[in-house]
């Protein structure tokens, strides 16, 4: 796989820094992943697909200075917290980069390294709203919407991070030298719309929100709800394309307004709804599929892995534990990710083989171990 041979340790984050870690494992990394001890009743971190766990109380000297030296032999360290937690606890970039100089020093955060939030609590919706990206999202006259947590933690953080982290890999090819990332949610989510910035002059966006061609005001970039209660997504954008979304939906073009007439596009979204409430979801599905009118189903979480098409491409797996989550992405042709099909791993349960294999002594891990530095965490027990 592209990445085997990379270590990583990731301290156990909220949700970002855990997909970052899930992508680096999916492609071949060996990804441990250091969980807090005493150890929490539970396990939130759901995106542990192929990492190891070790449990190591960091506030203990014994704990930092055992995290101090994984770090000799890792290649990455994924950090999780607000500015300044790893430089109290003696584990900031300039002592760690000072004792392994190839080591690659990812910080995913809210607001960055500096700034004036730097130190500040945050989520994904707080860094949207700064990244500028949330006034973007909404429709018209509602309040501005953040879609789940997907594009400051995960879109703007955790896949930044995870390609901020493949770039300093492939710059030390170069170099030989680690360095520190700085990857901030803010600045993650608001490159990625880049797009948006760099449109301004196109008139894309020239009216309020929910009211232009992708923000949901236009009838031909929308979805609408079927007979039996389901939504199709109509992105019939292109003129020829919306040619065919006109004849699938039995209409006329000569006899409807022109496509980007904005003043129509009230009008025209409430009849196309109206065509759209006559039939089913699979109705509309026989009409549309194998055309170019850009209409396709929404679909559940529960429907997609049986899609057609995605069952064509095998988009969906299904683990050890017959739970079914989407393949890793993008399909490399030599050198694919090939997910562990094991359950996520419990806090703990690989604490003494990972110290072995860092090169800790039996003694020494027994000696973490009496002082509960370290701890360890048998599959049984949680059977
Ligand atoms: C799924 C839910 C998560 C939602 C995601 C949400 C929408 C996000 O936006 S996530 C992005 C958050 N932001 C960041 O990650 C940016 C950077 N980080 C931060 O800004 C902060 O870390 C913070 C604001 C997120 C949290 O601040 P906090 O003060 O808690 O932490 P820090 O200041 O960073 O310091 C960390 C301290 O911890 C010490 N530490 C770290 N590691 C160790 C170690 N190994 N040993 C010892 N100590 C360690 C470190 O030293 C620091 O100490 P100090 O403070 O003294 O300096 C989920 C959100 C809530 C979940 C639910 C909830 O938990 C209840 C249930 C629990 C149950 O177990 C499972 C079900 C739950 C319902 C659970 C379900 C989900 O997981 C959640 C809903």
């Amino acid at each position: 796989m592209a990445l085997s041979g990379v270590r990583v340790l990731e301290l156990a984050g909220l949700a970002p820094s855990p997909l970052c870690g899930m992508i680096l494992a999916d492609f071949g990394a060996q990804v441990v992943r250091v969980d807090r001890c005493p150890r929490s009743a539970m396990n939130t971190d759901v995106q542990g697909r192929g990492k190891r766990s070790l449990a190591l109380d960091l506030k203990q000297g014994a704990g930092a200075a055992a995290l101090r030296r994984l770090c000799l032999r890792a290649d990455v360290l994924v950090e999780p917290f607000r500015h300044g937690v790893m430089e109290k606890l003696g584990l900031g970039p300039k002592v760690l980069l000072q004792e392994n100089p190839k080591l690659i020093y990812a910080r995913l955060t809210g607001f960055g390294q500096s700034g004036r939030y730097a130190k500040s609590a945050g989520h994904d919706i707080n860094y949207l709203a700064l990244s500028g990206v949330l006034s973007k999202l909404g429709r018209k006259d509602e309040n501005p919407y953040a879609p789940v947590n997907l594009l400051a933690d995960f879109a703007g953080g955790g896949v930044m991070c995870a390609m901020g982290i493949i770039m300093a890999l492939y710059e030390r090819t170069k170099s030989g030298k680690g360095q520190v990332v700085d990857a901030s949610m803010v600045e993650g989510a608001a490159y990625l719309s880049s797009f948006l910035w760099k449109s301004q002059n196109l008139g894309l966006w020239n009216r309020l929100r929910g009211e232009n061609l992708l923000d949901s005001g236009a009838p031909f970039y929308e979805t609408y709800k079927t007979l039996d209660g389901k939504f199709m997504a109509v992105g019939a954008i292109e003129p020829q394309f919306y040619e065919q979304l006109v004849k699938g939906l039995g209409l006329d073009l000569d006899k409807l307004p022109s496509q980007l007439s904005f003043s129509d596009w009230p009008e025209m979204k409430k009849m196309f709804a109206a065509l759209f409430s006559k039939k089913t979801q699979a109705e509309w599905c026989r009409i549309f599929d194998g055309t170019d009118a850009c209409v396709t189903p929404v679909l559940s979480l529960d429907e997609v892995a049986l899609y057609q098409h995605n069952k064509e491409r095998g988009s969906f797996i299904k683990n050890d534990q017959e739970e079914i989550s989407p393949r890793p992405s993008p399909l490399l042709s030599r050198t694919p990710a090939t997910p562990s099909s094991r359950r996520d791993p419990f806090i703990g349960e690989h604490t003494e083989e990972i110290l072995l294999e860092f090169g800790f002594t039996k003694e020494e891990i027994a000696k973490l171990h009496s002082e509960k530095v370290i701890e360890f965490n048998k599959p049984k027990a949680n059977l």
